[in-house]
């Protein structure tokens, strides 16, 4: 399928709902940032809310702000705000951590509950997920399995008891049924952690009304809330009083200003937590959820869609394949592009001032946050790529010198 016309671009940009968001963020000129995928650009309220903590919260109330600035709820707040974004109940979603810590949390507790049955991912999902699993699976004595791509639970080994999985996968960017997955896995007796990385705050997520019974996700991307900043879990309230994980510490303490010896886990979401709110990083992230305030989950998903075929449409004039969902089919906020020299023509674009990424062996990844993102910009960009490719401008030699982080 051809690149659309600029007319029909510019019809687009006209009639997208979404376009007024832009203004929310703070980006420099003279980029088309298509990594909102791997660390979204601050929204203008993170920055000055991150300002005001440290000056006026932390310079000015001092210690007293554990109280009066709402520091002690802070994780609690903030997961009431995420909840709206992925289909959950206040009371249902902590922010603390990392996803790979809470990945920890949960599968721990979780396996413990079923002897002598494994901890699995699916083979080729995100490594971390794998990697902790491994490192519980030595610590606790229960095996660690990979699943095969798409091997759904009704098909899946019945020893496996605990499985973690991408909501949105992020290479390919496809999309999980939910639905399907927590369906089967009720008959089979398998407990799935999602991974919602990729999907929250792009995807339309109802984790409730699709039977969702635990997920983590990460701060950083789609959300915006900085780099590094602190991941969330949710957990279905009937379920949370049955969770006993191995990170016990005195925030997570039923009482923890009694200071006694011997651990009481808090009967509601708080037992996730283990320690210290890590204020800054959480104030950022709350203020940068912000930017969703009266967004529609559906029109960001379409939008991102819409972005994504446009770089697909690029891709098919240049004769490259994706593994990605093909145009008009639903997928996560990026595309992922094949070529033999994807890692320079990803340098050669951001020397352009287009960012992406690159994702080994081959992948040029590409991702469509559509808060700040016009079709004009990705438009543009698509037709920068078709010229780095088609004049063969990423063979010189500075885009082939391989950096730390791609
Ligand atoms: C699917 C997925 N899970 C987990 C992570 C890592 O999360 P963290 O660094 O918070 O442990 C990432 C990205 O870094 C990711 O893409
Ligand atoms: N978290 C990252 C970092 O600290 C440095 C570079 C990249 C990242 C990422 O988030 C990678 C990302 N999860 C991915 O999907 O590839």
């Amino acid at each position: 399928m051809a690149l659309p016309e600029r007319e029909e671009i510019a019809r687009l940009d006209a009639d997208d709902p979404l376009k007024g968001a832009r203004d929310r963020f703070d980006l420099p000129d003279g980029v088309i940032y298509l990594d909102g995928n791997s660390l979204g650009p601050p929204p203008r309220r993170a920055l000055e809310r991150l300002e005001e903590a440290a000056r006026v919260e932390w310079g000015r109330g001092l210690i007293k702000s554990w109280n009066d600035a709402g520091w002690m709820d802070l994780p609690l707040t903030t997961g009431a705000k995420l909840a709206r974004l992925i289909g959950a109940d206040e009371g249902e979603v902590v922010c603390a951590d990392t996803v790979t810590i809470l990945i920890f949390k949960l599968a721990a507790a979780l396996i413990r509950t079923r002897p002598g049955k494994a901890v699995a991912v699916e083979r080729g999902d995100f490594p971390t997920d794998g990697y902790v699993l491994e490192g519980l699976s030595r610590l606790a004595g229960c095996p660690f399995a990979y699943v095969e791509p798409g091997t759904s639970p009704a098909d899946m080994n019945k020893d496996i008891g605990v499985l973690v999985r991408s909501a949105v996968h992020y290479k390919t960017a496809e999309i999980a049924d939910i639905a399907r997955w927590e369906a089967e896995a009720k008959q089979t007796g398998l407990d799935i952690v999602w991974d919602l990385s990729h999907a929250t705050g792009l995807v339309d997520l109802h984790l409730k009304r699709d039977g969702a019974k635990y997920a983590v996700g990460c701060g950083y991307k789609f959300l915006n809330g900085g780099p590094g900043a602190p991941a969330f879990l949710y957990c279905r309230s009937d379920l949370i009083g049955d969770i006993d994980h191995p990170l016990t510490g005195w925030l997570g303490h039923a009482a923890p200003f009694d200071f006694t010896d011997g651990y009481v886990p808090a009967g509601d979401i708080r037992r996730f937590i283990t320690s210290s709110p890590s204020i800054l990083a959480i104030t950022s992230l709350k203020a940068a959820l912000e930017a969703y305030d009266g967004l529609d989950l559906a029109r960001v998903e379409e939008k991102a869609r819409r972005l994504g075929d446009i770089f697909l449409q690029a891709a098919g004039e240049l004769g490259l394949a994706t593994i990605s969902p093909g145009i008009g089919e639903r997928r996560g906020g990026h595309v992922c592009i094949r070529h033999p020299h994807g890692y320079a023509v990803v340098q050669a674009l951001i020397a352009r001032g287009i960012i992406g990424d690159f994702r080994a062996p081959d992948l040029m990844r590409f991702g469509f946050s559509p808060l700040y993102l016009s079709y004009a910009e990705v438009f543009d960009a698509a037709l920068q790529m078709m010229e780095v490719v088609e004049t063969r401008e990423y063979e010189r030699p500075e885009f082939n010198v391989r950096k730390a982080v791609t």
